[in-house]
């Protein structure tokens, strides 16, 4: 078991502080590392991979300090987010390029197991430029496998696949996590990470904004104040009706129409259609108007 350990740590390029105070660890299974574009993702990576170092604080692979420490690539693998692999190279002597660099004893026998874990074995004799989007990345997966690592770090690895590749890598990254090895995967998607898993650490603006059970992180999204345009066929009645409810908290009428500020997302979702049905008004559109990604980060960092 191989836990890895980020203890009060700061990176700043210059003037621009990529990651402020962050302290988290990571143990077996799929974690995953979610935040907007810009919000220090590479940056953790790049750190607990040993690339670069803390400009404050300790990062730790297996209680040893990940950089400049050779002993640490030997139980990790990272997948970049773009990475030039060799079109001309078949997977399999790829993967037998990344044995050699690893030094390992065997690596046909390493190129084949890695080959194997992401379902490659069939196509690994063509060379890569013939293969798809999904096919290339699960052959950049293998080749940071190659070495049989504990930890496993992927920097948007779901970036510009189709739905059915998507499904391919999110088992791949379920079957490796549920054999005991510590793996970590950034994304500025929230739908991928409750896909892949049930463990989230989310960063904003280079601080850890939330962190633990997926399924409570986004009870707090969904628990956030919401607002809403409605439009109706008697927007100013529905106006008057709306605000006794506690679980609105303000209405607002200008010329594009009515506007609605409620505490949370499912009560007033469930009120407002009894509300109009016995007022005897029609709700034509509703619309939520703040579901941006940023609004529900900005509103992690402040709660
Ligand atoms: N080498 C660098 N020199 C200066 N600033 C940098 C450098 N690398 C990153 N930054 C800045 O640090 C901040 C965090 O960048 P980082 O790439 O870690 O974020 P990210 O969450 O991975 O974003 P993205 O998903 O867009 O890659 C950004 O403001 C970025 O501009």
């Amino acid at each position: 078991m191989t836990d890895v350990v980020l203890d009060g740590v700061s990176k700043w390029y210059g003037n621009v502080v990529a990651v402020n105070d962050v302290t988290m660890t990571l143990g077996p299974g799929v974690t995953g590392l979610l935040g907007p574009n810009g919000a220090g993702k590479t940056t953790v990576l790049h750190m607990m991979a040993g690339f670069l170092a803390p400009s404050r604080g300790a990062v730790t692979v297996g209680d040893v300090p990940a950089w400049r420490n050779p002993s640490v690539y030997e139980r990790l693998g990272l997948v970049s987010e773009r990475e030039a692999v060799h079109d001309f190279l078949t997977a399999r002597e790829f993967l037998e390029v990344s044995a050699r660099l690893h030094k390992l004893p065997d690596p046909s026998a390493a190129a084949q197991r890695a080959l194997e874990l992401v379902e490659m074995t069939d196509a690994q004799n063509r060379r890569i430029g013939t293969y798809s989007k999904g096919m290339r990345q699960r052959t950049r997966v293998a080749a940071a496998l190659v070495h049989d690592p504990q930890v496993l770090l992927l920097d948007e690895p779901f970036n510009g696949m189709d739905p059915r590749q998507r499904l391919h890598m999110m088992d791949l990254l379920h079957n490796l996590g549920a054999s005991g090895r510590t793996i970590l995967f950034s994304s500025h998607i929230l739908e991928e990470v409750e896909q892949v898993s049930g463990t989230v650490q989310v960063i904003v603006a280079g601080r850890l904004a939330a962190s633990g059970d997926y399924r409570a992180i986004r009870r707090l999204m969904s628990n956030r104040p919401h607002v809403f345009a409605v439009h109706s066929t008697d927007d100013r009645r529905l106006a008057v009706a709306l605000i006794g409810q506690p679980s609105v908290t303000g209405v607002e009428i200008d010329k594009a129409g009515l506007t609605v500020r409620a505490g949370d997302y499912g009560s007033f979702t469930r009120a407002l259609p009894k509300i109009a049905l016995a007022e005897g008004i029609r709700v034509r559109r509703l619309l939520p108007s703040d579901e941006s990604l940023e609004s529900v980060f900005s509103y992690l960092v402040e709660a």
